[in-house]
């Protein structure tokens, strides 16, 4: 049966890459999907801006929506102290699978949990089941639509708290239309907006930082 796409880039990866170093996972991913098969990694441009707002966040418990191959996951949790950790949630299994492997690869499984499902399922379980009290970072780059109901579940779930920092990938392409103008009426979030690129194309895309109010 034919490879997918995120098993060749996988695959890649495994040939290619350092075990154990998570800049070269990286970097070897931004190669192969800027090189040979494009992919929705949020590369190394938006990269830069997620980088900074984890070292911003600075989180002891950060919360990612939408894990795809694991580069976000990679990104996120190699900038982590000591003792913090990032919960991932992957709808797809396929992409859930190959997501482990990489995480493995890098050797930030100590850091990261994987949770296979539907985010709207996976948000009301983090308190009791996954022992979380609240979020200090998230990072929304799941289904476009889906933002605006998670933030709010967030919300209802009592999982923010004064300074928990927001970050969405994809504001202008593919677009999150009702995200950006629920965030920026709301009065509980401060917005900011970073204009880049969408990944590996000169297409324009933008990152939007809501730090809860409280
Ligand atoms: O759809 C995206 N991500 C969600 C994938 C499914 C998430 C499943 N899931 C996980 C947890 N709960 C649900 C996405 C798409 C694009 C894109 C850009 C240009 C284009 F021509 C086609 C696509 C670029 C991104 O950067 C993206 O993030
Ligand atoms: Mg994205």
């Amino acid at each position: 049966m034919n490879q997918s796409k995120e098993q060749r880039i996988l695959n890649f990866v495994l040939q290619n890459a350092v075990r154990g170093d998570p800049c070269s996972v990286m970097d070897t991913i931004d190669k192969y999907c800027s090189q040979k098969e494009w992919a929705m990694n949020v590369g190394n441009e938006k990269g830069l801006i997620l980088d900074k707002t984890v070292e911003e966040a600075n989180p002891s418990v950060a919360l990612e929506l939408g894990t795809y191959c694991g580069y976000s996951a990679v990104r996120i949790s190699r900038l982590l102290k000591a003792g913090a950790r990032l919960l991932t949630v992957e709808f797809n299994p396929e992409f859930a699978a190959i997501a482990k492997q990489m995480i493995e690869f890098a050797g930030v499984q100590d850091k990261v949990k994987l949770l296979e499902g539907p985010s709207e399922e996976i948000i009301p379980q983090l308190k009791k089941k996954y022992e979380v009290d609240t979020l200090d970072f998230v990072f929304l780059d799941h289904w476009k639509d889906r933002y605006t109901p998670d933030t709010i579940l967030l919300q209802e779930c009592n999982l923010l708290r004064k300074g928990s920092i927001l970050l969405a990938d994809n504001i202008i392409f593919p677009g999150a239309p009702d995200f950006l103008n629920y965030v920026r009426k709301s009065p509980h979030f401060k917005c900011t907006n970073y204009p880049s690129h969408l990944e590996y194309m000169q297409v324009e895309d933008a990152m939007e930082k809501a730090v809860f109010l409280g």
